[in-house]
């Protein structure tokens, strides 16, 4: 199932892993990197190419023009040698703290949490008490003790890296915690890495992206900070900076004086130095998390995308779903469904089989219009005929109508939906949501009501509504998920892989459980699952999906006894039967009563 939830970047090894880290080109990092660049170059190479900044000439405060493009201060000084030497003072500094800051969160955030114990205790303690304290004046009250001769760049630099290392090292703290439990860094552990080796090829490259955008905005957090000092007369009182430009502009009553060209520039170098890093640091966040990344928007093509004519071929229909399939727009499109056409009709189980990654889960998720970008649908419908009369085209739904059509006409109980339940909130305060969100109008009786019957009807103890998620067992807790899937009585029942994470008993019960709520209830249920034999069994008709497509579609009786595509038949093979027989729930040893509704095709291991 794609997972939705991923944030943390892990390295792959190799040229190519290192190259991932990068961040990939878009505009918003040309334009950072182009803002950067070009600051940098006034601040480096700036300084060779103009004159001396504090050469006192006798012309008074001169507007631009002429031999000094950007004029002069009220002492006569190039406003334009000054810019050059008072950026490279405020990236020099914005460098330093830069660097001292990143390390020491580094050392606090990461060494403390890798070692742990009493060491991570009192990191984590200083880290803390450092981040409560209000940075600003602490920096004032420092810089204001430091004698003004002793108030160098350094000086200035390590004051302000001390004020602003903790944040970070809270952020990079709480990553490593979550690293270091990750499975490849205990084999390394266990094979005898050493520990500075675990946390230098282990665990620092997937930091790195953190690391790089802590870095960055260490640089912005210092020269905005000293940029701030100087003006207050606080500044590094051997150096110029941007700082100490405005700061003298003050004093000079540039403002009153209308010389915006003593304090525009180097108030803009400061606004787009800091533009520029917070760019970059964009593209770096995208690099942490992947889901942030631009997608080229194409909601324009969605919209014109022509509904397909639906193709209705009875009225027990509930869901049809025409010609769909849906793209995932990355680098290389990912063509994940097909040109697939399903109908599901009341009350059926419809299986949906395939292996691993042939895009059962999209459709899924396109069928309930959950896709996101980069997953786009590119042609075909999706129609839901309502038991209440009306076709409602899914794909067309506003995000108003598809709350309201969402959960009480389809649900959907999803791969892995036992970990979706909120640890901290009881059983029954999570299906009392539910029906507050989309059933205002219901007392609290009606809801207590309501979700005592769904649970009886999972087979549920309703004492367990008062319990929490980790009182139960998995087993249990997929039943409340399905119980929760059943509270607004749905039409449509999609299930993606709902028991794959449980063991083969509780599977059945859980199994036995959704035909007879099926029969009792009526709902249709779109079952997704790669396991085949499962589906003879379990559903009334089996579409098979290989790379995106549907190879085979047909009642499961047809496919259990003469599998069509050569893919079936594959699939049928790889999973061996105990006795030898297929599809009659050997794996469990039990027999399902039989329930039979007429018209229905029989299902070929004798369940109903
Ligand atoms: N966010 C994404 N970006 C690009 N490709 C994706 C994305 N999510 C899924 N895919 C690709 O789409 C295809 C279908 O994936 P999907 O998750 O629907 O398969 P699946 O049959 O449900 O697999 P599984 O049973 O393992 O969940 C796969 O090739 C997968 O690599």
């Amino acid at each position: 199932m794609t997972n939705l939830s991923a944030v943390t970047v892990e390295a792959p090894r190799g040229r190519a892993g290192w190259r991932s880290m990068l961040p990939r080109w878009s505009p918003k990092l040309g334009v950072g990197l182009g803002l950067i660049g070009v600051i940098t170059f006034i601040g480096v190479i700036g300084p060779l190419l103009v004159g001396d900044p504090n050469t006192i000439r006798d012309l008074g405060l001169t507007g631009p023009g002429g031999e000094f493009w950007l004029g002069t201060t009220q002492t006569g000084q190039d406003i334009v040698a000054q810019l050059a030497h008072a950026t490279r003072g405020s990236l020099y500094i914005g460098l330093l703290v830069g660097v001292m800051a990143t390390a020491l969160s580094a050392l606090f955030g990461i060494v403390g949490s890798y070692i742990g114990g009493y060491v991570d205790e009192g990191f984590s303690l200083f880290s803390n008490v450092m981040l409560v304290i209000p940075g600003l004046p602490l920096v004032i009250v420092i810089s204001a003790f430091v004698p003004a001769d002793q108030r160098g760049s350094w000086t200035i630099a390590v004051v302000l890296a001390i004020t602003g290392w903790a944040a970070s090292a809270r952020v990079l703290r709480a990553q490593t915690l979550s690293l270091r439990n990750r499975d490849y860094v205990a084999a390394a552990k266990v094979s005898g890495e050493k520990p500075w080796r675990v946390i230098t090829v282990e665990i620092l490259p997937n930091l790195l992206p953190l690391l790089a955008s802590q870095f960055v905005f260490s640089v912005i957090y210092a020269i905005l900070s000293e940029a701030g000092l100087s003006f207050l007369g606080l500044g590094a009182s051997n150096s110029s900076t941007l700082g100490t430009m405005l700061y003298y502009a003050q004093n000079g009553f540039a403002l009153q004086r209308d010389a915006w060209w003593w304090f525009v520039p180097p108030g803009l170098i400061i606004a787009l130095f800091g533009c520029g890093l917070a760019l970059v640091n964009f593209s770096i966040d995208e690099i942490i998390n992947p889901k942030l990344r631009d997608i080229p928007r194409r909601d324009k093509a969605e919209a014109e995308r022509a509904p397909a004519p639906v193709k209705r071929t009875d009225d027990d229909v509930v869901l049809t779903v025409n010609d769909l399939s849906v793209v995932y727009q990355v680098e290389k499109p990912v063509h994940a469904v097909k040109d697939v056409s399903l109908t599901l009709r009341r009350g059926e189980i419809l299986g949906l089989a395939g292996e691993s990654g042939c895009g059962k889960t999209t459709l899924a998720y396109a069928v309930n219009r959950l896709h996101r970008p980069p997953a786009e649908v590119t042609t075909g419908s999706v129609t839901f005929h309502d038991r209440e009369g009306g076709d409602i085209d899914v794909l067309a739904l506003t995000p108003g109508e598809l709350r309201a059509f969402r959960w009480s006409k389809l649900s959907m109980v999803f791969q892995g939906a036992m970990n979706a339940l909120n640890p901290v909130i009881t059983i029954r305060a999570q299906l009392d949501d539910v029906l507050t969100t989309h059933r205002p109008e219901m007392t609290k009786a009606q809801r207590k009501a309501k979700c005592e019957e769904v649970l009886k009807l999972v087979g549920v103890d309703v004492r367990r509504l008062s319990s929490f998620p980790h009182e139960l067992s998995g087993g249990m807790r997929q039943r409340v998920m399905i119980a929760m899937a059943l509270l607004l009585d749905p039409q449509v029942m999609i299930m993606d892989e709902p028991t794959t994470a449980l063991d083969v008993v509780v599977q059945r019960g859980i199994l036995r459980e959704i035909l007879r709520l099926r029969d009792e209830i009526g709902f249709a249920v779109l079952f997704i699952t790669h396991d085949l034999p499962l589906l003879l069994e379990l559903a009334d008709r089996i579409a098979v999906m290989k790379e995106g497509e549907v190879v085979e579609y047909a009642t499961a009786q047809d496919m259990f006894e003469q599998p069509a595509h050569p893919y079936t038949r594959q699939l049928l093979d790889s999973f061996p039967s105990l006795t030898g027989e297929r599809g009659s729930f050997v794996r469990s040893g039990e027999e399902m009563t039989p329930v039979k509704r007429s018209g229905e095709p029989t299902s070929p291991g004798g369940v109903r």
